[in-house]
């Protein structure tokens, strides 16, 4: 086993001599200034730094040794450092402590009680970067798609087996939910994907210009068509094309995709050529499409076209804590975008992420990442920070154990079940997949009352 490397921080050579004997266990370095103090973290990452406040040029105040402290932790954000302070020097300790310093330790030195704290320090680091390993092994991303949650697993590895067919497959799921990630990860995971994947948003282009961009049109075809252009179709070419928002594609032009769909060629607007294309058709919309066939809105032979497989994204509110895990990954990646060091997520910003209702899922989440890793002061980001408040009493759930937390889950998830069936036992039971008896057992294990 490698031996622990600790930094020793001291304008006093006595002191230093007097420390190194205490930690004979350890790589010991020293420093005198801030800047042997910054040189040696880079030299040798140590864990553990204990830093003497009082530095030169002004050792009587601890503006020298915050500054070191700051540094030390922008450079190496995991390193656990201890500040010495006077005895009188209690402030400069808290704000020390409020910068990110791991403890502190008041003079007279003590060298038995500060190894004691050291030792403690190294505990704590061992631990964080068996927690930092772990977390990599396990990977929490799937072409990009961060989860936890069983739903959204389950989700992946239907993904991995559709990947490779060329299956017509329907993407529902509210705004935000990442169905152009799954469009993308299902391109990705196909024998197409060395070809072009060419995204279209339906919603997003005028009805009179898409067909044009969907199809392409030949010079002189309408005013303004100075010359030929090839359709997002045809630019797919043996790739894989996503119509974005396919619920709001006019009658129209549903009638020509169909076309498409049953024949494999096209016709650019104003041209006569008739052109082979072989695309991979994914779909997406956050609208309910049997209702709007029922209402006359989508034609029922292109639903059965499109969604061969439809495959139902879950709003992020319905994935277990994927809103801890995800804002942990979108906080690593902003703050590397923005050369910040890692920043945590405090308790209250957990609850309040734990209590949002989510309405935007992945997309709003990501914005207020964005924003609370610009706003955020010293190592954690607050609820604030994020633009949301710190529900009355949510921070002490935080601490409630794993068990009442599953609990509480359980208990939400069947008064939601009867709500929804109107108290009717075997539609409840169906929605949250267990039998009857469990239903019964469930409602007496927590006392609920089946709606009038
Ligand atoms: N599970 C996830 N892991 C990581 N990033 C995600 C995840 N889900 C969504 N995102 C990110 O969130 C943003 C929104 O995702 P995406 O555009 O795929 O959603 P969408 O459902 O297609 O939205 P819309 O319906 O509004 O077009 C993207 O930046 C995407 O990378």
């Amino acid at each position: 086993m490698t031996a622990r490397t600790l930094l020793l921080v001291d304008d006093d050579p006595a002191i230093l001599r007097g420390l190194k004997w205490s930690f004979d266990d350890c790589e010991v370095h020293t420093a005198s200034d801030r800047e042997s103090a910054l040189a040696q973290v880079k030299a040798h990452r140590p864990a553990v730094v204990t830093l003497d406040l009082g530095l030169p040029p002004a050792p009587d105040d601890a503006v020298e040794g915050l500054r070191t402290l700051a540094e030390i932790l922008a450079l190496a954000p995991e390193t656990k450092v201890i500040v010495v302070t006077g005895n009188e020097e209690r402030a400069h300790a808290v704000r020390a402590i409020a910068l990110g310093a791991y403890d502190f330790y008041q003079k007279p030195i003590d060298g038995h009680v500060l190894s004691l704290i050291v030792k403690r320090a190294f505990n704590v680091s061992d631990l964080e970067a068996e927690n930092r390993r772990l977390q990599q092994a396990r990977d929490p991303s799937f072409q990009g798609i961060v989860t936890g949650s069983d739903a959204m697993l389950a989700l992946c590895r239907t993904v991995e087996k559709v990947a490779p067919t060329d299956i017509g497959v329907l993407l529902l799921g509210e705004s935000g939910t990442g169905k152009e990630l799954f469009a993308r990860a299902l391109h990705n995971l196909s024998p197409r994907r060395r070809a072009p994947f060419v995204a279209i948003n339906c919603a997003a282009i005028p009805e009179n210009l898409l067909e044009s961009e969907l199809f392409g049109h030949e010079r002189g075809a309408f005013t303004g068509a100075v010359r030929q252009v090839k359709g997002k179709i045809e630019l797919a070419q043996k790739g894989t094309l996503f119509l974005d928002e396919i619920g709001d594609m006019p009658m129209s032009l549903q009638v020509k995709l169909l076309r498409f769909l049953q024949e494999r060629v096209i016709e650019r607007v104003g041209g006569r050529e008739q052109i082979a294309v072989d695309v991979r058709i994914v779909c997406a919309t956050h609208q309910d499409l049997e209702a709007n066939i029922h209402s006359g809105a989508f034609r029922e032979d292109l639903f059965y076209r499109i969604g061969e497989m439809a495959l139902t994204i879950p709003p992020l509110r319905d994935r277990d804590d994927d809103c801890i895990l995800l804002a942990r990954h979108l906080i690593d990646k902003f703050s590397a975008d923005h050369g910040r060091r890692k920043l945590q997520l405090g308790p209250d910003a957990i609850a309040a992420l734990r209590h949002h209702r989510w309405m935007g899922n992945v997309r709003e989440l990501e914005n207020r990442i964005k924003r609370a890793v610009i706003l955020a002061d010293g190592q954690s980001i607050t609820a604030p920070n994020m633009g949301l408040s710190v529900p009355g009493g949510e921070v002490a759930e935080v601490s409630a154990t794993l068990q009442q937390a599953r609990d509480e889950a359980e208990r939400k998830a069947l008064s939601s079940a009867l709500a929804l069936s109107a108290g009717n036992l075997s539609a409840a039971a169906k929605i949250l997949g267990v039998s009857r008896p469990t239903i019964y057992s469930l409602l007496k294990q927590h006392n609920v009352n089946l709606p009038s």
